[in-house]
Parts: C-alpha cells; structure tokens; sequence
C-alpha cells in the first residue's frame, strides 16, 4: 500500500567520481518497519542518509521521508525525524547536560521522563565534560538528544558505533521499544549480529550499488530446512538415507545431512522415533551467510562486475 510507505528512494544517485558514491538506490521502508542498512566502511550508507535527510543534493532520482521531499523539504523533514548523524559534532557548550537542555528547548520537550529513561538505560552520565567525554559517551549523548524528541521517524546513521556490547545491546533493546509504539526505524550498521536481532528487514549496499535486500521473517522461517544428525551407529545412519523420503546424505562416519520442507518435519520426526540419535543440529543460515550468498550469486549473474 502506498500511503504505508514512510521513507521511500528512487533511483537515488550521487557520483563523486571513481565509481564512489550511491547508485540507482530504490528503498521503501514501511510505517513501523525496523529497517537495517548494512554495508562495509566506504560502500555508500551514509552519503544515502545524508541524500535522505536532505543534506546533499542528488545527481538523480530522489528520496522523500513521510511523503516530503528530503531536498526540498529538508526543514519539515527535521521536524518530523530523530536523527543521530554518522558523524558527531557537539555545539560549544561545556557539559553534556547543557547541551541536552539546549536540545530540548529547541526540540520543545517540557517532558523529560523519556529523557531520563534514556539516559538510565544507557547509562550516561550527562554532566560530564563534552570535550573530555571517550567515544562511546559521546555516542550516548548524541542518541539521547535525538531520541527524546519521540518522534515517528528514527534515521540512525550507524548509532551503535564506540558502543561496548552491553550497551549495544541495551540500545537495541531501546529500538525494539520505539518500535512498539509503532514508530519506524532506519538505521545502518555494518554489525550483521545487531541488524538480525532488531531489524524486519534489511537492505545491504557494497559499493554504492543496493545487492539483496531481505525480510528477516523469511530468514527465520526458511521454506526449507537443513538438519545435522548424529546417529549411534553407522548401518542405522545408511538405513535411515535409504528409507527417508527426502533428501538426506551422507557425510562423515555417523553423520547426514537432512534437508526437508516445514510440512515433512513431522515425518523426519517420527522416523527418528526408531533411530537412536546422538545430536541433532538445525543449520541456520546466518543473515551475513545469506547475503553472502546473494553477492556471490549477483556476482556470477553479473559476469563478475
Ligand atoms: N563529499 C565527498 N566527496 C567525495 N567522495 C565522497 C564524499 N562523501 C563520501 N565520499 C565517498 O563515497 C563513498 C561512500 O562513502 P560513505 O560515507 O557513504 O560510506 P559509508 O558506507 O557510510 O562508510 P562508513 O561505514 O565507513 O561510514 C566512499 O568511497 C567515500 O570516500
């Protein structure tokens, strides 16, 4: 449905020159979607955030968020969207606190509840120094002075960045609570892990070119499954492939591999009633794994560009 779509690009391109920059970038994330943007260092993420949030002016196509176009209406946009910048400049003010105030008067938050919640969670502490504070205090206080705005619309240029694991992961727990409000959330990383455990779906970008975009509910639920088993003894191993109707194989020793659809789990199931197992392992593709895959593939379909 149309009207769902919240952010939307179109072709977007910015050529700096030397095959740097984005390329042809199409990107629609829905209203109350958790959309990742992953890609290595230099492949494009933020010069597409930037175009997004109407800082840069594209070559071609466009980017609108909430219907506005991000060039023409990069004020409205401002207004209407938590932004925490890949790049973090603090204005010259002594204390962390200080800034927050200054941003909460010019975001108008009388309220500071979510603020505190905010600050707790992630464990800053504000009054520190903003020219002393390490890395990771820094990211802390630019995603505070985004977050508590409680806008719809978060666009989070690689917010997890200087963050140590707790606190990534006490971020993410942050993000899954913004999308419970239904707000939508874009946010890039170059961390598979992060954007598997939060994100709906997930677009990746190498070279400024988008190569697979994914949803994580397919991911998690493949059509087909991939199983391990470890039988007791090898002649139970070989009649178990002789019999199984689907495709099994085998591999060392005790070992098979067994793939079958969601529908003949019961099946598998109940023919390993008479076996006796010694491990039964699921392989689960891994989003880095899958993309993997679909870059490889793009690559041969692509004659190696
Ligand atoms: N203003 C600019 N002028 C020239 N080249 C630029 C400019 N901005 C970015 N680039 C180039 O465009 C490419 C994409 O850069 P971008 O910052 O978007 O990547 P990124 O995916 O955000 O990387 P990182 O994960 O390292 O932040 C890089 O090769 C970069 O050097």
């Amino acid at each position: 449905m149309m009207s769902d779509v919240i952010i939307k690009t179109n072709g977007l391109t910015k050529d700096y020159g030397k095959g740097r920059g984005v390329f042809d970038i199409n990107l629609e994330v829905h209203k109350g979607e958790v959309f990742g943007f992953v890609g290595t260092n230099g492949s494009g993420k933020t010069t597409t955030i930037r175009n997004m949030m109407g800082f840069i002016r594209p070559d071609s196509g466009s980017s609108t968020i909430g219907g506005l176009d991000s060039w023409k209406s990069s004020a409205d946009i401002m207004k209407n969207v938590s932004y925490v910048p890949g790049e973090i400049a603090f204005p010259a003010l002594k204390t962390g606190t200080e800034f927050l105030k200054s941003q909460a008067k010019y975001l108008g938050v009388t309220d500071f509840k979510y603020m505190n919640h905010i600050i707790e969670l992630l464990q800053l502490d504000p009054t520190a120094n903003l020219k002393r504070m390490s890395k990771g205090m820094k990211q802390k206080t630019a995603i505070v002075a985004a977050l508590m705005g409680e806008k719809q619309i978060l666009v989070l240029d690689e917010p997890t960045t200087g963050l140590d694991p707790l606190m990534r992961e006490a971020f993410l727990e942050l993000i899954r609570e913004e999308k419970q409000k239904g707000h939508t959330i874009f946010m890039s990383s170059h961390i598979f892990e992060e954007i598997e455990s939060v994100c709906d779906r997930v677009a990746m970008i190498k070279d400024g070119h988008l190569i697979a975009t994914t949803s994580l509910y397919d991911l998690r639920h493949p059509a087909m499954k991939d199983f391990i088993i470890e039988f007791e003894q090898i002649p139970q191993k070989q009649q178990f492939i002789e019999t199984a109707p689907f495709s099994a194989a085998g591999t060392d020793a005790n070992t098979c591999t067994v793939q079958c659809s969601v529908e003949q789990l019961d099946t598998l199931f109940n023919m390993l009633k008479n076996y006796q197992i010694v491990n039964l392992q699921e392989i689960h593709l891994s989003l880095q794994q899958q993309f993997m895959r679909a870059y490889k593939e793009g690559l041969t379909q692509n004659g190696n560009k």
